[in-house]
């Protein structure tokens, strides 16, 4: 992975290829950071993961909008709606939103990798855990708070369910905008098999990076098209108001070191 850096003290990195990287690239005294690069053969196996039960009502989607980062497709989790219970997780998580990470050419974009395999992009669903917490602000600051489901996107076929999003994106090009965005189920970007997934306990890859994060990340990739992934890369990082506007790309966090920790399994 190409990383230019501008300039490198003892504790932050600054790096001239992520614009969107203004602060801390490195949480201090982290040791559970994400993204990783997953190595296959370093995997463990775990006979105990249990499938993984999404259940999401389309009904719950609420809008979408621009943060500066990505664009979030936000769903209502006032209630159990839409909820992701078993695999790794002992509490039910509810869905809160939805996001992807890309790069400006599809050789790069992912935040994970796998055998540092790159990916064009990357699509989070993001969860919290209303089991224990009573809000997402509130999960996030903590260790069991957030489950984030990792799917890889690579360049083919046209994803008829991915359309109708991106048909949209041009209504929130600018930094800030937002347009309410209804009756989109999320589980249509969810790869067929579900059920091998890698799975370790990390990070948020935006800030503020807290280590609330059980990831899932699927071994099973979805098909969107070039031209599907070209709108992404027509948002913009700057808001309506900016002189110089900013292309809405390379939106990855540099890759965190393992420090130790397994990456387990559902698969052999
Ligand atoms: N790229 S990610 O899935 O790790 C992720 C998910 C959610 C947030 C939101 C943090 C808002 C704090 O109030 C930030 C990053
Ligand atoms: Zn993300």
């Amino acid at each position: 992975r190409r990383c230019n850096l501008t300039a490198c003290s003892s504790k932050y990195v600054l790096s001239a290829l992520h614009p969107m990287w203004q602060g801390p690239l490195v949480a201090p005294g982290g040791n559970r950071q994400s993204p990783i690069d997953i190595r296959v053969r370093k995997s463990v196996f775990d006979p105990h993961l249990k499938p993984l039960t999404p259940d999401y009502d389309p009904r719950t989607c609420s809008q979408i909008w621009n943060n500066g980062y990505s664009f979030l497709v936000e769903y209502d989790d006032t209630t159990d709606k839409s909820t992701l219970k078993g695999g790794p997780l002992e509490d039910n998580f509810r869905l809160c939103q939805f996001h992807f990470h890309w790069g400006e050419s599809n050789a790069w974009g992912s935040e994970h990798t796998v055998d540092r395999r790159l990916f064009p992009a990357e699509l989070h669903m993001v969860h919290w855990n209303s089991d224990k917490y009573s809000r997402f602000e509130e999960a996030v600051m903590e260790e069991n708070g957030l489950a984030v489901i990792g799917v890889f996107l690579k360049i083919g076929k046209r994803h008829e369910g991915l359309q109708k999003l991106v048909d949209v994106l041009p209504a929130v090009r600018h930094k800030d905008s937002v347009v309410e965005f209804t009756r989109f189920d999320p589980a249509c970007l969810l790869p067929t098999n579900i059920d091998d997934y890698w799975t370790y306990a990390g990070s948020l890859t935006t800030p503020p990076l807290t280590e609330a994060v059980t990831w899932i990340i699927m071994k099973q990739h979805i098909e969107v098209s070039h031209d599907q992934l070209a709108v992404f890369r027509s948002l913009l990082f700057t808001s309506a108001e900016e002189e110089v506007q900013k292309s809405m790309v390379n939106n990855f966090r540099v890759q965190q070191s393992l420090q130790g920790r397994t990456v387990r399994s559902s698969f052999t």
